[in-house]
């Protein structure tokens, strides 16, 4: 297990660097330089986060050569809205920024699908940096250029796919987490392994709550940054395969969309997601009898919530879940597909899901287990 990986998001002329590990900030020194032709960047920067490393990001922009005119936000489910896409949109066009200076995302993934999308709408799309704070953002939020807020309908409505030039996954901003943002993260990193990727799995299962140390959390970054690359060269704009990195998000964004807002964070609504696909997975056949509880049982070692009466931020209704449901952008035929699997690792597309039957299980869900 290398200290410092980095992945390659291969996507022609627009491809990319993911720079996974201890220091990835640093020897991104003269990376940031070459895309920062003027010597400026724009840096949209989550307050909490920025106070935790001013010192090593502005010494590496120094290092770099460049100057950067700062954003200062608070991060969260709340960064997320029109009113700060207009704040953010319009700081950038009052610094007159240009085409090839970049907007550069630094924080968590909330930080990162605001600032892209500014970055997307500015002058048509402007090069945008991810420098992702959070394990969430690192692992999955940060790669594969998906932007966006959040609407009064729900969550990520409204948004643009726009690449970033570069991703600067410094594992060393980790220490500063609190556990619950880690554990949110770690959600994302047992999504990849449910998807698709079996071995990464069962290596995730053998480390237990080792699992979210720095020396075993590289390796596993990198496995899942790996693992989305793949992905997002194969099928950029959610046209079919991808979809299936939305395991867990379809019930994950209903609950987010429902809880009390500043209650549940998104990771812990992923992490129940992914238990109920399992479950449904199971009640219409398709997944062994057993999968859900198996990984139920590995989340809850990590510190995730796994069943929905556990989820901060309710109570829930099945009814207006579903309805949540209902707006849901995989949807099509007027019908939801949801993202299901046939066994750990081994994740499946099914459109047509049967409204009724949803709604009843999401009842049996919250009231009677
Ligand atoms: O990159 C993707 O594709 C994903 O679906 C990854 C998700 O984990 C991520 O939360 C994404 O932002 C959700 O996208 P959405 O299309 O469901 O809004």
């Amino acid at each position: 297990m290398s200290a410092r990986q980095t992945v390659r998001v291969e996507l022609g002329a627009r491809s990319y660097d993911v720079m996974v590990g201890e220091g990835a900030l640093e020897s991104a020194a003269l990376h940031l330089a070459g895309l920062c032709p003027n010597g400026r960047a724009f840096l949209i920067a989550d307050r909490i986060a920025l106070a935790h490393h001013r010192d090593r990001l502005m010494a590496t922009l120094e290092a770099a050569q460049v100057r950067p005119e700062i954003i200062e936000i608070e991060g969260g489910e709340g960064a997320k809205n029109w009113t700060r896409l207009q704040q953010v949109t319009e700081a950038l066009l009052e610094h007159n920024i240009e085409r090839n200076e970049p907007v550069i995302a630094f924080g968590g993934g909330t930080i990162g699908d605001l600032a892209g999308f500014a970055a997307a709408i500015v002058k048509r799309g402007t090069r945008f940096i991810q420098i992702p704070t959070t394990l969430l953002a690192q692992v999955d939020s940060s790669v594969g250029g998906k932007t966006g807020i959040n609407t009064a309908q729900g969550k990520n409505l409204a948004g643009a796919f726009h690449q970033p030039a570069l991703v600067i996954a410094d594992t060393g901003f980790l220490l500063s987490l609190p556990r619950r943002e880690l554990a949110a993260g770690y959600a994302e990193i047992v999504k990849a392994g449910l998807i698709g990727d079996h071995a990464l799995y069962e290596r995730l299962e053998e480390a237990g709550s080792q699992a979210l140390s720095l020396p075993y959390l590289t390796g596993f970054i990198a496995a899942s940054v790996q693992f989305k690359a793949d992905i997002v060269a194969e099928d950029e704009r959610e046209a079919g395969r991808r979809a299936l990195l939305n395991l867990g998000h379809t019930f994950g964004h209903a609950f987010e969309a429902e809880a009390v807002p500043g209650t549940l964070v998104h990771g812990e609504a992923v992490a129940a997601g992914m238990v109920l696909a399992l479950r449904y997975s199971e009640r219409i056949g398709t997944a062994p009898e057993g999968s859900a509880a198996r990984v139920a049982r590995h989340l809850r070692e990590a510190g995730l919530p796994t069943g929905p009466r556990a989820l901060p931020g309710g109570p829930y209704s099945a009814e207006r879940l579903v309805e949540r449901m209902d707006g849901d952008k995989k949807n099509s035929g007027g019908a939801i597909t949801l993202i299901l699997s046939r066994g750990l690792g081994e994740a499946y597309i099914r459109p047509g899901a049967d409204r009724d039957d949803l709604t009843a299980f999401l009842r049996e869900e919250l009231h009677d287990r």
